[in-house]
């Protein structure tokens, strides 16, 4: 009977693919409970050096938009925090509700918010290629930011301002100088977890690093992400908006926290 549940998998309409990995033991996103996260004081603050000259463009890819980053040399990194090694950016991308009640991929306490950033790094210490990086369990490393619905936020605009060049899927619009660090919260706390990608190809990579603190972004923001379009020119326009993956079940693992 268990194994037939597995067959049966719900196929979600954002992804086409199985809501569940068989055999998938550590699947993101999750909710974390704050009261179960454990401080683990061995834990470094996390080093974060970007180079807004490896910024290269946006990209439409019909699930979100990407600001894309020249991966090719150790110009924009991080370090510390859970990781062994020093990880290169690739790219960041956003996750969104239709409201503002949702649109997260992680929560805290069963709490969504309206949006989650998402700074994808590889492991280009330990793996050639991006490629392999994404197949092996140290190979990605994953910086979380939660959006709050409050203040204007001056750096996002910039992004924000480029949108409407990108409205369709499988569109890219030259992004030339962007600093990835004014998206993210001055706290240094996070909570941290082994996890995987959120969308295909799903694979149990990611060194997950959630920020504790939100970053605060205004309605007229939130707004612009939801104007982009899943389809792409020609085809009839569906809306970009919850393009999130529905959370997953903890199974054997702990959250760690940086903080008390
Ligand atoms: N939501 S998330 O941060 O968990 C991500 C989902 C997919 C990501 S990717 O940038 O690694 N693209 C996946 C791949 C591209 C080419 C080979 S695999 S990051
Ligand atoms: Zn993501």
């Amino acid at each position: 009977a268990c194994c037939s549940y597995r067959l049966r998998d719900a196929l979600h309409p954002l992804w086409q693919s199985p809501l569940t990995i068989p055999g998938g033991t550590r699947q993101s996103p999750i909710n974390i409970q704050w009261r179960d996260s454990v401080y683990d004081p061995f834990l470094k603050p996390l080093k974060i050096s970007y180079d807004p000259t490896t910024c290269l463009h946006i990209w439409n890819n019909g699930y979100s938009f990407l600001v894309e980053f020249d991966d090719s040399t150790d110009r924009s990194i991080i370090v510390g925090g859970p990781l062994e090694n020093q990880y290169r950016l690739k790219q960041f991308h956003f996750h969104w509700g239709a409201i503002n009640e949702w649109g997260s991929e992680h929560t805290v306490d069963s709490k969504f918010y309206p949006a989650e950033l998402h700074l994808v790094h590889w492991n280009a210490v330990v793996y050639p290629t991006f490629e392999e990086a994404v197949m092996e369990g140290n190979g990605l490393a994953v910086i979380g930011v939660f959006l709050k619905l409050g203040a204007h936020h001056e750096g996002l605009q910039t992004l924000v301002d480029a949108l409407p060049a990108v409205k369709h899927k499988d569109t890219v619009v030259e992004f030339d100088v962007f600093d990835p660090s004014c998206l993210i919260p001055s706290c240094p706390d996070y909570w941290t977890y082994a996890g995987s990608l959120t969308t295909p190809p799903l694979t149990e990579s990611v060194t997950w690093i959630i920020k504790k603190q939100p970053i605060e972004v205004d309605e007229n923001q939130l707004e612009a992400f939801r104007m982009l379009l899943f389809t792409s020119d020609g085809e009839e326009e569906k809306r970009m908006v919850d393009n999130f993956r529905p959370l997953q079940p903890l199974m054997n693992r702990t959250v760690r926290s940086s903080f008390q």
